[in-house]
């Protein structure tokens, strides 16, 4: 009988949520629209037209979600903050009743124990901001820092973790390079100057962090390992840009203040020269780093634009809606890469999750009880907790897990066809059904991992 797994006293049990994708009435109470607001309202955007109207409704249901948490025993809750709705033009007039809402949100959680762990920016740029030229323009650092002290100066103290943005390699390879978020741009050219600016904004709500808030920030990175298809010399060159386009492009330059020169040659005449100073910015000292992790990627050579290298599809990829690989063990790789790269910073596991398939709806059992049987997301969280367990053996300082989601919810330009909730959401009724998985997981934050 393998010993129990042992985690370190105050690894923090949690899940995750995104503003746009769980709270719908995006303009209620004077909250302005958002590049996601207007994107999902551009026909042919997303999957059936859906949009985040409504979504889990949580901007109503807010309370009953908070009581959720803490039956299923949630020690943390990381959740984002609609920018517009805070700052409705995104910069300059505070919307009070917006704000208002993430505070008694704040005081619901810790009236029940629960942590906060709040994300600035998760891909819902005010519109407004987006007319003004977006994350093209370097204003936006300067709007990113006003709209985050205002958040620093209203929360800090009962929030004491806080993001200041996540993802930035889907934001700019799915909005700007792509198309296939908002805002929906497809630019060889715009998608490096996006991506720059965005972790200039990163650096500057961090020293604005340092001059207002006495707590602590960090940056949140989906990062894959990249590993070859074969070993011939086109695969591992192949596989190397595929690494440093995904997994360097925004931890070099946050953490040494630099970038992979690879990019250079994925961007080619596209790739800017880049003022010094801004690394300067760019570089400041994180109290932490949160990974979300879903798959890996068994890297080849291929004629993709621009990074002629993708991803092959591998067997396991078939049980999940997303074709994403269940393969724990490239979270171990993951981390133990990141200790090797990056030193010693404290690093969250901010995402990790998946849409298996599941039942469309709860069944009743005989008791009564609504029931969704989802023994794959199960068998997924365990493996992935336990690939955590490994990394922190071989001395990775992971300090908690937010598992992806708490709830069903609108899965961006896919809609709402994939259900990544440890809780079920009946979107006709907003019936919210914790899943079998969700009884597991209390389970194993009440015996503190050991119940793996
Ligand atoms: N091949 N492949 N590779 C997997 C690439 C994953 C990139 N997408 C994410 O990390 C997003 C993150 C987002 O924060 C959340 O808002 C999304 O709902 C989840 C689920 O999609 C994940």
């Amino acid at each position: 009988m393998s010993q129990a797994p042992v985690f370190p006293d105050g690894f923090l049990w949690g899940a995750a949520t995104a503003a746009h994708q769980i709270e719908g009435s995006p303009l209620a109470d004077g909250a302005g629209p958002s590049i996601w607001t207007r994107f999902a309202h551009t026909p042919g955007m997303t999957l059936n037209g859906d949009t985040g109207d409504v979504a889990c409704d949580h901007y109503r249901r807010w309370k009953d979600d908070v009581k959720l948490m803490r039956d299923l025993g949630l020690q943390a809750y990381r959740f984002s903050v609609a920018w517009a709705r805070v700052l409705p033009e995104g910069t300059g007039r505070i919307n009070q009743a917006g704000l208002d809402f993430y505070s008694r949100l704040v005081d619901e959680l810790l009236a029940n124990g629960i942590e906060p762990l709040l994300t600035l920016y998760h891909w819902d740029l005010p519109a407004a901001l987006d007319d003004r030229g977006g994350w093209l323009n370097r204003d936006s650092a300067d709007w990113f820092a006003e709209y985050a002290s205002v958040m620093y100066k209203a929360l800090d103290g009962r929030v004491k973790k806080w993001v200041t943005l996540n993802e930035p390699w889907v934001i700019t390879d799915g909005g700007y390079l792509h198309g296939a978020l908002a805002p929906g741009h497809r630019s060889l050219f715009e998608a490096p100057i996006a991506s720059h600016n965005l972790m200039r904004a990163h650096g500057a709500a961090v020293r604005a962090y340092r001059e207002i808030g006495a707590h602590e920030i960090g940056l949140v990175v989906n990062i894959e390992p990249k590993y070859a298809a074969s070993d011939s010399e086109a695969d591992r060159v192949a596989t190397r840009r595929a690494h440093a386009y995904m997994n360097e492009q925004y931890l070099h330059p946050a953490l040494l203040g630099r970038y992979p020169e690879e990019l250079e040659d994925v961007f080619g005449a596209a790739w800017p020269e880049w003022p010094k100073q801004d690394f300067e910015l760019i570089r400041q000292k994180l109290d932490f780093v949160g990974i979300n992790y879903y798959t890996r990627g068994v890297t080849e050579a291929n004629d993709s634009y621009p990074l002629k290298a993708g991803s092959v599809r591998q067997p396991l990829a078939t049980y999940s809606e997303t074709g994403w690989e269940f393969y724990p063990k490239g979270l171990t790789d993951l981390l133990v890469w990141f200790k090797q790269t990056y030193g010693d910073t404290p690093v969250y596991i901010t995402e990790n999750g998946a849409a298996m398939y599941d039942p469309p709806a709860a069944e009743v059992d005989a008791d009564g009880r609504g029931r969704v049987r989802d023994p794959l997301r199960t068998a997924y969280l365990r493996q992935h907790i336990g690939a955590i367990h490994d990394a922190i053996q071989a001395g990775v300082d992971v300090r908690g897990y937010m598992l992806w989601s708490l709830l069903d919810n609108l899965e961006w330009s896919l809609g709402y066809s994939k259900r990544f909730g440890m809780v079920h959401v009946n979107y006709a009724t907003q019936q919210r059904t914790p899943k079998d998985s969700a009884h597991w997981y209390s389970g194993v934050i009440r015996s503190h991992g050991r119940s793996l």
